[in-house]
């Protein structure tokens, strides 16, 4: 079984893609770390994030099981990927490494902007989860906060905002729901009501 999990930045799909893959017991990836660490590496050699050449060096170099997802999580480094993800070079080669941790067994949860659409079309079940952006900003904000770093509503807001605009507007494999996926709308749920309503759409699909 293949579970797909699309959706803006913070709509809580990482949150939801880690538990699903727990209830079902599939692997998961969190495709956004594939972006995150190849604008890491690149930033971490000072290079700019228009290299695709080196940029596609790195990607076929990644090791996801050594990646530091705590590093990875930093805002500024979701916004450089967020720029480096509209190269479709690096995009190819990201896309043949995430179709890969799917087609191995048991089968998997991933997440992302484009799974539905590119990774993984023929997914069993295919999520499209969102939120307002106001309560995507007041979760992230209170995320960073609990983290101990500094986090200022107004600007994370605007921040996702930009995000959003640039992963749904860029040429190659934009943002956008797959005309199969469910919509989980989680802007008036807690992360206990989203899950099980996300439980609920993954076992009917199961069952059909
Ligand atoms: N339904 C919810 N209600 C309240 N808080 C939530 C809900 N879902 C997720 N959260 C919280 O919102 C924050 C963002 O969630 P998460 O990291 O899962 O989002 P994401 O879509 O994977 O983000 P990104 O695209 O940046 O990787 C986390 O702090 C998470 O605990
Ligand atoms: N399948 C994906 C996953 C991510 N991206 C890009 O990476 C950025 C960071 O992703 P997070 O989920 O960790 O926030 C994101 O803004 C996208 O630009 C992608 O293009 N495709």
């Amino acid at each position: 079984m293949i579970v797909a999990i699309d959706g803006p930045a913070a709509s809580g799909k990482g949150t939801l893609a880690r538990r699903l893959a727990e209830h079902f017991e599939l692997r998961h990836l969190d495709t956004g770390l594939t972006y995150r660490a190849v604008a890491a590496a690149l930033l971490a050699k000072g290079l700019p994030l228009g290299d695709e050449g080196v940029a596609i060096e790195i990607a076929q170099n990644l090791d996801l099981a050594h990646v530091d997802k705590t590093v990875l999580s930093a805002h500024e480094i979701g916004e450089a990927a967020s720029r480096i993800a509209v190269l479709g070079g690096l995009r190819e080669e990201l896309v043949r490494l995430q179709k890969d941790f799917a087609a191995a067994p048991p089968g998997a949860v991933l997440d992302g902007r484009d799974i539905g659409t590119v990774v993984c079309p023929d997914a069993t079940v295919k999520l499209f989860v969102t939120a307002s952006p106001e309560a995507r900003a007041e979760r992230r904000t209170a995320e960073m906060v609990s983290k101990g770093q500094e986090a200022e509503y107004a600007s994370v807001l605007e921040d996702l905002k930009r995000r959003d605009e640039r992963d749904s507007q860029r040429t190659v494999a934009p943002m956008k729901q797959a005309d199969d996926a469910h919509l989980l709308d989680t802007t008036e749920m807690d992360i206990e009501t989203a899950f099980q309503a996300a439980v609920d759409i993954v076992s009917q699909a199961c069952n059909a």
